[in-house]
């Protein structure tokens, strides 16, 4: 049975407390390996790892050389694609065809960016008059935030660490990261990646566990790190916050989302199908930014409903190494039991299941799998648990409107704000709705349309904070003045 070790100050290592749990292949339910589960030993290890490594040769790097060692990690993940695309896969159940697209390529990009952008960041000055007449000069200088808490989702396991780890290390700072005890092994395996590179001992530091009175509780209540960068469920991050608030941290959070669609009479209708499958029903509904509320045009209403499900039906329900699979199982039983909670509870709200509803029929092999069948309904009052609660399952409701500022104000009816996509080919409409939105992301014709030099996060209860190109640096940077009296 394979072992899956924290990694703490350049080294593989087990827990004191011999402490294991399971990890789980979704899609056959299957257990891959066992985890070494970090009690609060481990966690202080890493920490102090990760706090020595700043004073030892990562802190006495040039940007410059910084910058071609998150290169060659970039590389190094290229270098290893399948396995990283294996292990992933293994851990969520998704199709090989969207891993190999997304998760992977992005897992190497998110360290590129990064470096480059660090290169080539300006730094700002301001001359000033002093009584004397001499004048002085302030510049502005960033220097690391020191040892930062990397807490992280099992959706898109190496793009959502990576994301953070990239202008974590960029900046210079050096990090211990908890990932979902869900997704174990491409953090682990990055670890290697990260050693063949050059990465001195310290700077990446992984321990795994759970949340709650475990290693990610243990890592948010360490004095000993500096800030937290998380991405998960809102009241998850609220319980962030809160320990970090001991101390005075920083928090980073990307939190949930009941993210709105919008499609208007005037859309292209062909490419606005093609979006909202993609946004309800890729990895299985679970991406944060997913579209679970849908608000159609009357007038295209029947037709757009009709398409989608044509769509959904379509849809090829498989294991990861079947080439022909776009769409896996949820990451766990757990999970799945959580969605077909919701499945149930649009039954019993008396909504129209347009098509889905339960769980499919899987061969032999594959029946103790999280499988469940994307589903689409019609006819949930606005104030219903499924229309105002994330689910994180590939479901989403559709509901007709008359009017545009309907439609805005059906949109920003809950608290949550981290995406919205809307659909018409009129350009003032367009900007103008976009305008009006209460979400950190507002993608117009399209979806999951990822520069990574811009702002990302959410509004409301989707987060605190921005990360992305120079958002990154203000969050993973201390700025600092320097006025010189001349
Ligand atoms: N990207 C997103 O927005 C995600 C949203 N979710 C939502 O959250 C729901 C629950 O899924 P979970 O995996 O339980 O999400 P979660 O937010 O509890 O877990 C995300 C990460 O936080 C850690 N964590 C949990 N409690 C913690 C605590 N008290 N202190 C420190 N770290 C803690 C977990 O171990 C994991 O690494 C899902 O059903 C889904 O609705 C889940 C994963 C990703
Ligand atoms: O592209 C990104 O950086 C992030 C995408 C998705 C999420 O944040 C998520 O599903 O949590």
């Amino acid at each position: 049975m394979k072992e899956i070790k924290h990694f703490i100050n350049g080294a593989f290592v087990g827990s004191a407390s011999g402490r294991t749990f399971d990890d789980i292949n979704p899609a056959n339910g299957q257990v891959i390996g066992r985890v070494h589960e970090a009690g609060r030993a481990e966690v202080d290890a890493a920490v102090q790892a990760a706090r020595a490594a700043l004073s030892g040769p990562w802190g006495a790097m040039s940007v410059a050389e910084r910058a071609d060692i998150l290169h060659r990690v970039a590389d190094g993940i290229t270098a290893r694609f399948d396995e990283f695309l294996e292990a992933e896969c293994l851990d969520t159940g998704k199709p090989k065809s969207l891993a190999s697209h997304i998760d992977i390529p992005r897992g190497a990009a998110n360290f590129k960016v990064f470096a480059d952008l660090l290169k080539n960041v300006p730094s700002e000055a301001f001359e000033m008059a002093t009584p004397d007449g001499s004048g002085a000069i302030n510049y502005a200088v960033r220097r690391p935030k020191g040892v930062i808490g990397v807490i992280s989702p099992w959706n898109l396991p190496l793009l959502l660490m990576t994301w953070k780890v990239g202008p974590a290390l960029a900046c210079g700072n050096t990090v211990v990261v908890k990932p979902s005890e869900e997704t174990p092994l491409t953090t682990t395996l990055l670890a290697e990646v990260m050693q063949a590179a050059g990465v001195p001992a310290g700077v990446y530091n992984v321990v795994h566990g759970f949340g709650g009175d475990s290693a990610g509780a243990f890592l948010t209540e360490h004095a000993d790190v500096d800030a937290f960068t998380f991405t998960g469920e809102t009241g998850t991050g609220e319980l962030i916050m809160r320990a970090a608030a001991k101390g005075v941290r920083q928090v980073s959070l990307e939190l949930g989302g009941k993210n709105a669609g919008i499609v208007f009479a005037d859309c292209d209708m062909d490419k606005a199908i093609e979006g909202t499958l993609r946004s309800a029903f890729a990895n299985c509904g679970q991406v944060c930014l997913g579209t679970e509320r849908l608000y159609v045009e009357r007038s295209i209403f029947e037709e757009f409903v009709a398409r989608l499900k044509a769509g959904a039906e379509s849809l090829v329900i498989g294991p990861p190494d079947d080439p022909t699979s776009n769409f896996g199982p949820l990451v766990s039983l757990k999970h799945r039991e959580k969605v077909l909670s919701y499945y149930q509870q649009a039954v019993a709200d008396g909504a129209t299941v347009v098509t889905g509803g339960g769980v499919p029929q899987m061969p032999e092999a594959l029946a103790g799998g999280a499988w469940i069948q994307p589903t689409i309904w019609t006819g949930l009052a606005d104030d219903s648990a499924v229309v105002t609660e994330e689910i994180f399952g590939p479901c989403c409701h559709i509901r007709p409107f008359d009017s545009e500022a309907e439609a805005v104000a059906l949109a920003n009816s809950l608290p949550y704000g981290l995406s919205a996509t809307l659909w018409s080919d009129n350009v003032s409409r367009a900007h103008r709705v976009a305008g009006q939105l209460e979400a950190g992301i507002v993608w117009v014709n399209s979806w999951f349309l990822r520069d990574l030099r811009t702002a990302f996060g959410g509004s409301k209860q989707s987060g605190i904070g921005r990360e992305g190109g120079v958002h990154s640096l203000e969050f993973y940077t201390e700025l600092k003045n320097i006025c010189v009296k001349l």
